[in-house]
């Protein structure tokens, strides 16, 4: 029986969506922008890389194409020139938001067809009875924020103070979250997740997506850092994605690292979560080496996103694409006939973008396998192709959206 293994490169879009306007994200194109950068010598960085990107095995498996068939524009060295492996495409998002889950669910077949609740970005961001409703149910002496911010600035901002008055920092972003930053030691890892277990059942009236722990350790006079630590309390998709439908058939499933968190932990399996996008690709690929026939791994990298993009970071960027790139050929030693391997993304997040969120893109598609043709699967009109294609590959009927190209 087949296997397959979805990765998600978190907010590795390819630009050209057609409603990115009205996300305010006309022209934004994050890997086409990352190519560009270095092509001219912007991508460099002392002791982290330098040049043009080079990404030869994905340029191999047809992201070049991909971006150009998304955008029109061939992004400098993604050009294959030559022997292509695999089948390539791009796909469209659906959904509404640009948000991690919106992305992930679509995938997994379930698009998000209503709207989140967001908080204003004004000040203070957040509602007077949720902020009065926190503090009391969280016993604090307040709290600090209370803004769209950027999740390392406001640690920067705020931390001292934080530390001093024991009031966490309650922030969000253009996503539909709310974000809680303390101090591990001083107020405390566990204390931290309970607030936030806390500001999820009091989020649920406002239809927001996620709260999120972030954790920092640090002080005032060595700054401060965020942990691996982060945890994230969503909300359940609202029906079967294929994680539901491959638990019910039986099937052995196994999610890597964010993965869990993003559907609530329902029909996840096997969750595994180590810290990092170099940790979390060894653990999918060695999840991968024990998979029985039939299996699916589902496996998030969110330094893209988090690390870099949300840092507007091109060097770092394009260093983990490098870094993931280098990795491609221990995927491919790990597969068995017949598996089935796509690596594609959940939106954008174009770090030569203003602003620190992410961006309305489309995202590539890229399937290779021993037994995967080399073949253009082209524009998909929903990324919930994917996850139909990932059910047809099984062998498993899909009750859900999306046409699989298989
Ligand atoms: O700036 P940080 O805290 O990384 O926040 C980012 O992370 C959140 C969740 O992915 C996004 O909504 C974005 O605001
Ligand atoms: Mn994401
Ligand atoms: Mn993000």
């Amino acid at each position: 029986m087949p296997r397959a293994l979805l990765i998600v490169l978190d907010s590795v879009g390819i630009g050209g969506a057609k409603d990115a306007p009205a996300h305010g994200d006309a022209g934004a194109d994050t890997g086409g922008h990352i190519a560009e950068a270095c092509a001219a010598g912007g991508g460099g960085r002392a002791g982290l890389r330098q040049g043009p990107l080079d990404l030869p095995h994905m340029t191999a498996l047809g992201l070049g194409l991909a971006c150009e068939a998304s955008t029109g524009r061939m992004p400098p060295n993604l050009d294959p020139k030559g022997a292509l492996r695999g089948a390539w495409g791009y796909g469209v998002e659906t959904s509404k938001g640009k948000d991690t889950p919106s992305g992930h669910w679509e995938i997994a077949g379930v698009p998000v067809a209503f709207d989140w609740g967001y908080f204003p970005d004004t000040l203070p961001s957040f509602p007077e009875e949720l902020t009065a409703a926190l503090i009391e149910r969280g016993n604090l002496p307040g709290i600090l924020g209370n803004k769209h911010a950027s999740g390392t600035a406001v640690i920067d901002e705020l931390g001292a103070e934080h530390m001093r008055t024991g009031k966490p920092i309650v922030y969000t972003s253009v996503d539909s979250v709310l974000q809680i930053a303390a101090h591990e030691e001083t107020f405390g890892l566990e204390r931290l997740y309970d607030l936030c277990r806390i500001g999820r059942e009091l989020c649920d009236a406002y239809k927001i997506g996620r709260v999120i722990a972030r954790p920092f350790v640090g002080s005032p006079e060595t700054g401060f850092k965020r942990t691996g630590n982060r945890k994230d309390f969503a909300t359940p998709p609202p029906s079967d994605t294929i994680l539901d439908t491959l638990t019910k058939a039986d099937r052995s499933v196994v999610t890597v690292g964010k993965i869990g968190d993003i559907f609530a932990h329902r029909g996840t399996g096997k969750e595994i979560k180590p810290n990092g996008n170099d940790a979390c690709l060894s653990a999918a690929i060695a999840a991968l080496r024990d998979l029985p026939d039939g299996g699916f791994v589902f496996a998030n990298l969110v330094d893209f996103d988090s690390e870099f993009g949300h840092r507007r970071d091109i060097p770092g960027y394009a260093a983990a694409l490098e870094a993931f790139d280098r990795r491609i050929p221990e995927i491919e030693a790990a597969l068995k006939d017949g598996d089935l391997v796509i690596v594609t993304a959940d939106h954008g997040n174009d770090p030569s973008w203003r602003g620190s969120d992410h961006t309305r893109e489309h995202v590539p598609i890229l399937s290779f396998g021993r037994g995967v043709a080399q073949n253009a699967i082209g524009r998909r009109e929903s990324f919930a192709d994917m996850g139909a294609s990932v059910l047809r590959h099984l062998g498993v009927g899909n009750p859900g959206k999306g046409m699989s190209w298989l």
